[in-house]
């Protein structure tokens, strides 16, 4: 056991440390947002659990229509120096509504692309459930170790074609600053490695994984998340390595598609995560849609309801000209985008305070780790020694 007072010490967007209070705070927050229905049993595997979108997924899978199943995130552990990681006590706390809600959710801090965890996680979904109706796949890593052949691919965020400078948003003492930054054009070796880590290559394993172990039942169903993104990050993301990812991401649905199993891609919208800060532009980019979006600005939580209304047929199917979900249609309004490039355009480092919504962007930061959720008394010590939840 160890109560410490924990405070948010770091550089740019990443903290040292989280708040174990303020991140379990955040999960009763997001379950808040929901509005219960029901509907048969069903059991999910979601693979990116503990943050983000796979987190709105899964807390929505479960305050929604009650889902069992597994979730999957590699997160770090308290040591005597540093918390937890933040998806650590967020996975603690989803456990714990789980069991509040009565059901039979798993989570397994384990490398989602080892060999090793997809039968460590097969078992389990073998013993308790014997099957899986709906996975969902929401990775977001840097790296990824290929276990069929000892490769390490690292994920590049660069162009493709030639370099780019994008503005792009930072803080300094708490107040925002206008950068510029500069993106190197990504070698093909580059754009190739991006792809093994962000590509569809994993989800597709799992899938057959599933299938092999005979755990695929009737009517399943698959999604994994990409995203489209406005002309402003176009250079960076769609048309860039990531972009070539999601491009792959996207055709492997095709591939997995057949009788018995039915693979989509999810577009989701721009937001505030721990992937999302680390991409060039991305921050200023979040910083103007929310300025012109406001309270329409459609959160991961919203957009993860209404992922699961349309999985289990409570609403139909909203897809595009490609067959892809479109939860993103809120962002790429032709309106919406026109306010965000005269923003964007705008933006000098004398106003960008206020052409910006540059408070609730660092607000929304430092969410990630905890820190600036209402309600949570950060003078006070916290206990960080939190258990990785237990099987039920
Ligand atoms: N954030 C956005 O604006 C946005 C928009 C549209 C789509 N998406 C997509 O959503 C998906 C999730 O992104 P996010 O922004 O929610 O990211 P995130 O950083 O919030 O979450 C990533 C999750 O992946 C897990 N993870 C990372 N490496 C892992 C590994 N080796 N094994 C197991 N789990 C691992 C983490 O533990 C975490 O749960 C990505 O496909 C992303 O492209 C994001």
């Amino acid at each position: 056991m160890s109560e410490r007072v924990i405070k948010p010490v770091g550089r740019g967007f990443l903290f040292l440390d989280s708040h174990p209070d303020g991140c379990a705070q955040l999960v009763r927050d997001l379950a808040g947002q929901v509005e219960r229905r029901t509907t048969e049993r069903r059991v999910a595997l979601v693979i990116g659990s503990s943050s983000g979108y796979g987190l709105a997924a899964t807390v929505a899978g479960l305050a929604r229509y009650g889902i069992d199943g597994v979730g999957v995130s590699f997160e770090k552990a308290p040591t005597p120096r540093r918390t937890a990681t933040a998806g650590w006590y967020r996975t603690a706390e989803t456990a714990a509504l789980a069991s509040e809600l009565g059901r039979d959710f798993h989570f397994v801090n384990a490398d989602a692309f080892a060999d090793t965890t997809k039968s460590e996680v097969l078992d389990l979904i073998a013993e308790r459930f014997g099957g899986v109706d709906h996975l969902i796949y929401s990775v977001a890593a840097p790296r990824r170790v290929d276990p069929r052949n000892g490769e390490t691919y690292e994920s590049a965020l660069r162009t493709i074609g030639s370099p780019y400078r994008t503005k792009s948003i930072g803080f300094e003492d708490g107040s925002p600053v206008l950068q510029e930054v500069g993106l190197e054009a990504a070698t093909e070796d580059e754009i190739a490695q991006t792809v093994k880590v962000m590509g569809g290559e994993d989800w597709a394993r799992w899938v057959s994984a599933l299938e092999e172990r005979g755990l695929l039942k009737p009517d399943f169903s698959t999604v994994a998340l990409t995203y489209i993104g406005s002309e402003l990050t176009g250079p960076i993301y769609r048309q860039g390595s990531i972009g070539a990812a999601k491009a792959d991401l996207e055709q492997t649905a095709l591939t997995l598609s057949k009788d018995g199993v039915r693979a989509l891609t999810s577009v989701n919208g721009a937001a505030v995560t721990q992937a999302s800060s680390a991409i060039p532009g991305i921050g200023l980019y979040v910083s103007l849609l929310h300025k012109v979006l406001g309270e329409r600005m459609q959160t991961p939580m919203q957009q993860s309801v209404a992922l699961w209304d349309q999985l289990t047929g409570a609403t139909p199917l909203d897809l595009d000209d490609e067959g892809r979900i479109r939860l993103d249609r809120w962002e790429l309004a032709a309106d919406v985008q026109d306010a965000v490039r005269a923003q964007w355009d705008a933006a000098t480092a004398e106003n960008i305070a206020d052409v910006a919504d540059a408070a609730w962007f660092y607000a929304e930061v430092r969410r990630l780790y905890g820190f600036d959720v209402p309600g949570v008394d950060y003078d006070a010590e916290t206990e960080v020694d939190v258990e990785w939840p237990k099987g039920v």
